[in-house]
């Protein structure tokens, strides 16, 4: 045992050689994180501040922190070829997820993401467009609803359904109907699954899967993974079936569709000659339907929150769907179409400059790391805080100006590990051409059919300054927003961003 504390002692020693807050004996600083994801978000960022927007070190418990924001050091550990394992935060996921591309290491993460990424073919996201297209024509009727006599509205809480939809038919090609049935077995489950697992990162004893066995809410998690696990297990054994029986008889059922779901490559993938185990399947389909939703949900809803706080960037945006639609501006835009919205694309860079959907990603030290002249013990977590580069001013200079055309190619030639919303190297978004479709498809469509307002008039920007002025110390948050709203999303963070009191617009049916 002292051989083990002595051992701990010079590893925390080492970390130590980095700024942090003053750590308690045991505790380490455990007691200082908060207890909500919004003020654990707030933390990162304060301490990010306090530690002169560089490294720093957190000790949480017996679980050391190192937390990195520095792009050369975030580019050593992203195009690293070995540091690659999930740090113990991912554990959590594991009774849903299995070890899925997301959570998995070593062969079996190798193997996989070699057979995974041929879905994302442009053949394939051509396909996959279809039902964006689909989704979103039927999330415009929704909205004009709820929209109607100028009412305020959680978008946020609107949109979950529409990706939930749009990732149950391109993932599973199952059509849940989650936009007209907000109390399907299915969606309540996601949810519920998702909350907990945001609500357990930071719980000190709920985090571990082991000692969450004996909270008092561990049995309404078991029921509603259950669900998630009964529900998906299900549609891979019918989608199974009827291939069978559609190659034996060429017949149809509901099950089976003329478009390739991403459950379909992995029915017909083999690995080393053999096809791929149910549980493997599972494992994917399931990291597809929590990774390819809640993160979509993020992205279109504060690129749509942006909108309605510029209105001079949304007119812009309306001018080119004008542009590029012309006579057809109330169909469908084309694959193509969207490819060609450029100044889309700079807004919604913009908007994941601002607000990722996903803050932070962390991995392990597997072996002793010398990071550019840091020698980072073996066994820490690092968390890479990809949220801090675009308030980093060192980046991205006035980081609170929303300024789409910060992003125009001629302006900018920029290290690509300063802006990192889908990771980089190895272990990137595999999903980040899909989830850009959705966003686009979506947003190109709502920006056609609505002027887009803030809850409140008086809430638009006049000084082209964003209402959120994280990253700066207490006093200067006070003093450069002196008004704060019941309406200003509060962000909050741990797998994914979200507005912890949702995102709430306004919407005009434009003539
Ligand atoms: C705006 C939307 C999205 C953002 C910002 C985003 C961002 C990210 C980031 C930062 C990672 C790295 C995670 C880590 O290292 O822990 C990641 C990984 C991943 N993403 Fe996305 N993502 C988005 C949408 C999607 C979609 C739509 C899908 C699937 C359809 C998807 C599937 C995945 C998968 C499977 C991984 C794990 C890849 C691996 O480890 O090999 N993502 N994403």
């Amino acid at each position: 045992i002292l051989y083990l504390e002595v051992k701990n002692y010079s590893k925390v020693k080492q970390l130590n050689k980095l700024p942090g807050p003053p750590a308690l004996p045991v505790l380490g600083n455990a007691h200082q994180v908060g207890k909500t994801p919004s003020e654990l978000l707030n933390k990162l960022f304060q301490w990010w501040v306090e530690s002169d927007h560089g490294n720093y070190r957190v000790l949480i418990g017996p679980y050391r922190n190192m937390v990195v924001s520095d792009a050369k050091d975030l580019e050593y550990i992203l195009t690293s070829k070995s540091l690659i394992d999930k740090s113990d935060i991912y554990d959590m996921l594991h009774p849903w997820l299995g070890t899925g591309l997301l959570t998995s290491t070593g062969r079996k993460w190798h193997t996989h993401r070699k057979i995974i990424s041929p879905s994302f073919h442009f053949k394939i996201l051509q396909n996959f467009h279809v039902d964006m297209n689909k989704n979103s024509n039927k999330f415009i009727e929704k909205l004009r609803k709820v929209s109607q006599h100028d009412s305020i509205f959680d978008f946020q809480d609107m949109t979950h359904y529409l990706t939930m939809d749009v990732i149950c038919d391109t993932a599973m090609g199952v059509h849940i109907n989650a936009m007209d049935h907000h109390d399907h077995k299915l969606v309540q489950a996601f949810k519920d699954m998702c909350y907990n697992i945001n609500m357990r990162a930071f719980h000190p004893l709920k985090r571990s899967n082991l000692l969450y066995r004996f909270a008092p809410d561990y049995p309404k998690y078991c029921k509603v993974l259950k669900t998630l696990q009964d529900f998906i297990n299900e549609v891979i054994t019918k989608r199974r079936e009827t291939l069978k029986l559609e190659t034996m008889e060429g017949e149809e059922n509901e099950f089976s569709r003329k478009k390739q779901a991403f459950l379909d490559t992995l029915l017909s993938s083999t690995i080393d000659g053999k096809p791929l185990t149910q549980e493997e399947i599972y494992e994917e389909v399931s990291t597809f339907m929590f990774e390819g939703h809640d993160t979509t949900t993020s992205a279109v809803a504060f690129t749509v929150y942006l909108l309605a706080m510029h209105p001079e960037i949304q007119r812009k945006v309306y001018a080119e769907q004008k542009q590029l639609l012309g006579d057809n501006f109330k169909d469908e835009a084309t694959f193509q179409q969207i490819a060609d919205m450029q100044y889309l694309d700079m807004v919604i860079k913009e908007s994941l400059r601002l607000y990722p959907s996903v803050p932070i990603v962390a991995r392990r030290t597997d072996k002793e790391y010398d990071i550019n002249g840091f020698v980072v013990p073996v066994d820490t977590t690092i968390n890479l805080f990809l949220m801090a580069l675009g308030y980093n001013e060192k980046y991205f200079p006035d980081p609170y100006r929303v300024d789409p055309e910060r992003w125009c190619a001629t302006k900018r030639s920029q290290n690509p590990f300063e802006y990192l919303p889908f990771s980089a190297g190895p272990r990137n978004c595999i999903g980040q051409k899909f989830a850009l479709l959705e966003v686009k498809t979506v947003v190109s469509k709502v920006v056609r059919t609505f002027e887009i307002l803030p809850p409140l008039d008086e809430l638009a920007s006049t000084d082209g300054y964003s209402r959120h002025f994280i990253g700066l110390s207490q006093a200067e948050q006070r003093e450069r927003l002196p008004n704060p709203s019941k309406y200003d999303p509060i962000l909050s963070a741990v797998l994914t961003l979200k507005a912890e009191n949702g995102i709430f617009l306004r919407l005009r049916e434009r003539p």
